[in-house]
């Protein structure tokens, strides 16, 4: 049976015929994007912000800087995902795409508004904080992302920031704090149609990874772990 030359990584479909995700390590591009970046991915899902949100014990000035500082974030995060809208290769990704733009439009929009009012968080601090650092960062690495106008690597970034989200979040058996500001941050990102979103989006960067050339895994691959690195420094600025 010819095989490939050994040093040529491929997620390629397989020769049997039938398409494969997996790589020769039997491993799928998204899989093998997270083991690349374990250090920053395992820093970031075992943050102390993370421990503490599960303790129900952010404190208040520390919940408001995440909170404020996140909210900067959506708008890039929205326009990342119009780019993914229209970068997609199938109709059926684009209304999927389009769904949960509408429903992260809505439903997480009262969870800030709502936790700003609990924690008396001013109309300019809500609109115009001053951005820090990573958010800055952030901010410019969606907007890269976005003007490759390319699927795979609009899929990186918004793949990590869902997946990452779900992994910490997801803690099967664990007790919800009493204050919602805690308990509905963890289960916006743990609800089972947020899991189903986070697998399809998985499948989808394992499928655009599979029809990208190596110069194309590359640089979504360079999106994914930067993306990585910055979910890690977002929770560390928020205690300094
Ligand atoms: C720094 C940072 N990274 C990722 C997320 C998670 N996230 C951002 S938008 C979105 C979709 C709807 O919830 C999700 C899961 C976040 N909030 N903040």
């Amino acid at each position: 049976m010819a095989r490939r030359p050994k040093r040529m990584r491929s997620y390629s479909p397989r020769t049997s015929g039938r398409r494969s995700m997996a790589n020769h390590s039997g491993q799928t591009f998204s899989d093998a994007l997270k083991q690349a970046n374990a250090e920053n991915w395992n820093a970031a899902r075992q943050h102390r912000f993370v421990e503490e949100i599960f303790a129900g014990s952010v404190p208040a000035d520390i919940m408001r800087r995440y909170l404020t500082q996140d909210y900067q974030f959506i708008d890039g995060f929205v326009a990342l995902l119009g780019m993914a809208i229209a970068t997609a290769d199938r109709y059926e990704s684009r209304i999927r795409f389009a769904q949960f733009a509408a429903m992260i439009t809505s439903d997480e929009n009262t969870y800030f508004q709502r936790g700003f009012d609990a924690l008396g968080v001013a109309e300019a601090e809500r609109r115009q904080p001053a951005i820090a650092a990573p958010t800055a960062r952030f901010q410019a690495l969606m907007r890269e992302a976005a003007q490759t106008r390319d699927y795979a690597c609009c899929l990186a970034v918004l793949t990590v920031a869902e997946w990452l989200y779900l992994d910490w979040a997801d803690r099967p058996g664990a007790v919800l704090p009493t204050d919602f500001i805690h308990a509905e941050w963890i289960t916006l990102h743990n609800n089972d149609g947020f899991r189903a979103f986070v697998i399809w989006l998985r499948g989808e960067l394992d499928r655009a990874g599979a029809d990208a050339d190596e110069t194309g895994r590359a640089a979504a691959a360079s999106l994914f772990g930067r993306a990585v690195a910055l979910e890690r420094a977002f929770f560390d600025h928020i205690y300094l």
